[in-house]
């Protein structure tokens, strides 16, 4: 596990998005895993400023995304459809039928998680999965639980997740109460990790991510088995640490 440490956010920022844009050049036609979140808005907007420029293409690159809340439609604002559209695929050259999400409005979710793995096995695992990290140690939609979910899944969000997302929503009820998300296995199939961690609110989740016991209840831990993790985190998420 290499641990990058970043002045604050916008170094953070551009730090991990020239990671990502490093991989998009050693490989024109990767697969990136991305995410949603606050953390990860300003390596889009990076990245799109990059692709302006004329020094990154994204014509053969292809994306699938960690997670997308259970029963909203690609129109919804608050989908995680809608934030990627927003944030990254409307402003690049990405060919329109190679960014994928979970189908949040398949509300059959067994045969949505199957849809959505055999996807991902499909196109040949993915070379650089980018990830936040939720307060509560969450990746992806994976929360504390008492062991790690292996293949994509339907997940019930905690208490917690729903307080943290509610700022989106009109209020904690409007909040989904389900999300699909890929699972523990999923992500560490990946070949390479991006974790992208910024602010206080985050620095007990990382220092238990880093130096805690590997345990389903921080499921973030479960990075430390794999071979090939990078960790951008800002001083701020670093202030925990032991
Ligand atoms: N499903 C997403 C996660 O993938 C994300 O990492 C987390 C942290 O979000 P933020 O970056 O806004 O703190 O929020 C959500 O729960």
């Amino acid at each position: 596990m290499k641990i990058i440490r970043t002045k604050d956010y916008q170094d953070m920022s551009r730090k991990a998005a020239n990671i990502i844009s490093a991989q998009m050049i050693l490989k024109d036609d990767s697969v990136l895993g991305l995410a949603t979140g606050s953390t990860p808005i300003g390596i889009y907007d990076q990245l799109v400023d990059w692709y302006k420029k004329g020094d990154l293409d994204f014509s053969k690159i292809t994306t699938v995304n960690l997670d997308e809340y259970k029963g909203l439609p690609k129109e919804n604002d608050q989908s995680y459809w809608y934030f990627m559209n927003k944030n990254l695929f409307s402003r690049v050259n990405i060919r329109p039928d190679y960014h994928f999400l979970p189908d949040g409005t398949n509300l059959d979710s067994d045969n949505e998680c199957e849809r959505y793995e055999k996807l991902i096995d499909s196109l040949g695992g993915i070379d650089l999965q980018l990830l936040g990290l939720g307060r509560n140690g969450h990746i992806g939609f994976n929360e504390p639980c008492d062991s790690f979910p292996q293949d994509v899944h339907v997940v019930d969000l905690t208490e917690s997740t729903i307080e943290a997302n509610k700022r989106f929503f009109a209020s904690a009820d409007d909040v989904p109460k389900q999300a699909y998300t890929m699972g523990v296995g999923t992500i560490l199939r990946a070949k390479a990790i991006l974790l992208v961690v910024s602010g206080k609110d985050k620095a007990e989740a990382l220092n238990a991510v880093v130096n805690g016991p590997i345990t389903p209840q921080v499921p973030g831990s479960v990075l430390r088995l794999h071979p090939n993790v990078i960790i951008v985190a800002d001083e701020d998420a670093l202030s925990e640490m032991e």
